[in-house]
């Protein structure tokens, strides 16, 4: 299967989830649109009880009239007998959509199958549909793709609906949905209006006016615009990054052998997914948990305590805890608040405090927790949301990807410059910030680009 998002089955659990599937990098290379009618399965993950199957294009409408004798009132769901137009032979008994163009998904006119959903049923329609000399299966992310250039959608919402379905946590489904339904592409359509429009007024200022007419303050207008833009387009960047959002918050629980690291991280991510006993040393190796708490996702990691053991395999399990400890975006270190590393991003626990002969908690400490008592537990995981929620943007912020962070930066950088010079840079400052802006919503030349992102989808999508 090409696209990585097809037929899979998310583990996700109110406490664990699959941790995001990494693009391959195997991107389908997909034609543009050729005028053929494509069909496909939708429905990824057969037997299922409905198996949806849609078609795209011209001939959606002749092959549903050979399959089922008529076409049902559109956007109304019609129980249908579909027969093989060949033989008569039956195919099923369907629930039918017909979804004229141009007020479809694609813009094109489509049907939608909804079969029985057994492998037989999907594969004998699909076959039947083969047989169309208009036909042909559709690539990996066609149906986006043809809804993306009948510009449906630009490339910024369709980046959105991408991240909808890998969604598995409640902050990821908010922010993707945000962007899938437009966020961004309407801020870019304001803005590129904006900077259009004071170009415009540029030009008739220099064409009307006599050679060394205009005036010193005559481009204010322009002025003012790219600084409205600039001002709204670093406020869109100074929201956290989806990254945080999509990998998860690191999360690593370090400190010396025998702290309870391992008896926490189990509570912290609800399943015995590490070793915990009374021998100092018991982990060596860093252990991984994904897990969704309160919509949120995490990646908490465990590791060896640290000490020098002079012990070849134990001393490697101390390295990679270091290192895990330095790429985490919060730590919980559980030893000494001495030894504590340095770092914002540190949290200095006191562990094991159900044990009388412990040591009152330091002043250092942000807590006092006991993994086995359960005591601060609930205090533990309100300041680990509390810090999560920092780590990443707001629910009335936008959350970008890194191209659409770089694209804005690059518009923001041009529009910086138009201060900077003579009429001539400021209308090239206003030009290159709106080709910026164009390039994000998917505006010309992006071949290359569109194959990388639609190649990611599955087939059906
Ligand atoms: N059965 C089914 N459910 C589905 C989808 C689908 O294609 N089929 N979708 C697939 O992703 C999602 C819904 N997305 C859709 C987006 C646009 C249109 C559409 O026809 N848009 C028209 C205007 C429709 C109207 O406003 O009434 C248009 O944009 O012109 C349909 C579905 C989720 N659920
Ligand atoms: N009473 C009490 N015992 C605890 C608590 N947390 C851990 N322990 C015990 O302390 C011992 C060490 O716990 P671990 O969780 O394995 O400690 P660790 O920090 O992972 O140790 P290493 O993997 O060796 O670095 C075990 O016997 C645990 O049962 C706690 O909160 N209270
Ligand atoms: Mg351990």
């Amino acid at each position: 299967m090409p696209g990585f998002r097809c037929g899979r089955v998310s583990s996700i659990s109110s406490a664990t989830r699959a941790p995001p599937p990494k693009n391959s990098g195997g991107g389908v290379a997909i034609l543009s649109d050729d005028g053929a009618t494509i069909f496909a399965l939708s429905t990824a993950g057969l037997p299922s009880a409905i198996a949806i199957v849609r078609t795209s294009g011209p001939a959606s409408r002749s092959a549903l009239e050979a399959l089922a004798g008529r076409v049902p009132e559109p956007r109304y769901a019609a129980l249908m007998s579909l027969r093989d137009p060949a033989d008569g032979t039956p195919i099923d008994r369907a629930l039918i959509l017909w979804l004229p163009g141009p007020a479809s998904e694609t813009g094109e006119d489509m049907v939608e199958y909804h079969l029985h959903g057994s492998r037989a049923v999907a594969s004998k329609l699909l076959e039947t549909l083969g047989k169309y000399d208009e036909m042909r299966p559709a690539e990996a992310g066609e149906f986006l793709r043809r809804a993306f250039l009948n510009g449906k959608m630009d490339l910024t919402a369709a980046e959105g609906l991408g991240d909808l379905l890998d969604a598995e946590t409640e902050s990821q489904r908010r922010h993707a949905l945000a962007i899938a339904e437009g966020g961004l592409a309407a801020r870019i359509a304001g803005w590129r209006e904006r900077l259009l429009g004071a170009e415009a007024r540029l030009e008739a200022v220099l064409n009307f006016s006599d050679e060394g007419d205009v005036g010193e303050g005559d481009e204010s207008f322009a002025l003012d615009a790219a600084d409205d833009v600039h001002g709204e387009i670093m406020e869109t960047l100074a929201a956290p990054p989806a990254e945080r959002l999509r990998d998860g918050i690191r999360v690593a629980l370090a400190g010396p052998p025998n702290a309870g690291k391992s008896t926490l991280f189990n509570a912290l991510v609800a399943r015995e997914a590490a070793i915990v006993s009374p021998v100092a040393g018991t982990t060596r190796d860093v252990i991984e948990a994904p897990v969704d708490i309160d919509g949120i996702a995490f990646v908490f990691s465990d590791t060896a305590g640290l000490r020098d053991s002079g012990e070849a395999i134990e001393e490697e399990g101390v390295r990679r805890a270091r290192s895990v400890s330095e790429r985490s975006d919060i730590l919980f270190w559980m030893g000494e608040t001495a030894d504590a590393p340095k770092g914002d991003h540190i949290i200095i626990l006191h562990p094991r405090a159900d044990e009388p002969r412990r040591a009152a908690k330091p002043a250092e400490a942000a807590l006092s927790v006991s993994a086995t008592t359960g005591e601060g537990m609930a205090a533990l995981r309100a300041l680990l949301l509390e810090r999560a929620r920092s780590l990443l943007p707001r629910e009335d912020q936008l959350a970008l990807n890194q191209r659409q962070r770089l694209a804005l930066r690059e518009a923001a950088d041009a529009l910086a410059e138009a201060r900077a010079g003579d009429w001539i840079l400021l209308v090239e400052a206003l030009r290159g910030a709106r080709m910026a802006l164009e390039r994000l919503g998917g505006g010309g030349g992006v071949e290359t680009m569109l194959d990388a992102l639609f190649g990611r989808f599955c087939i059906g999508k």
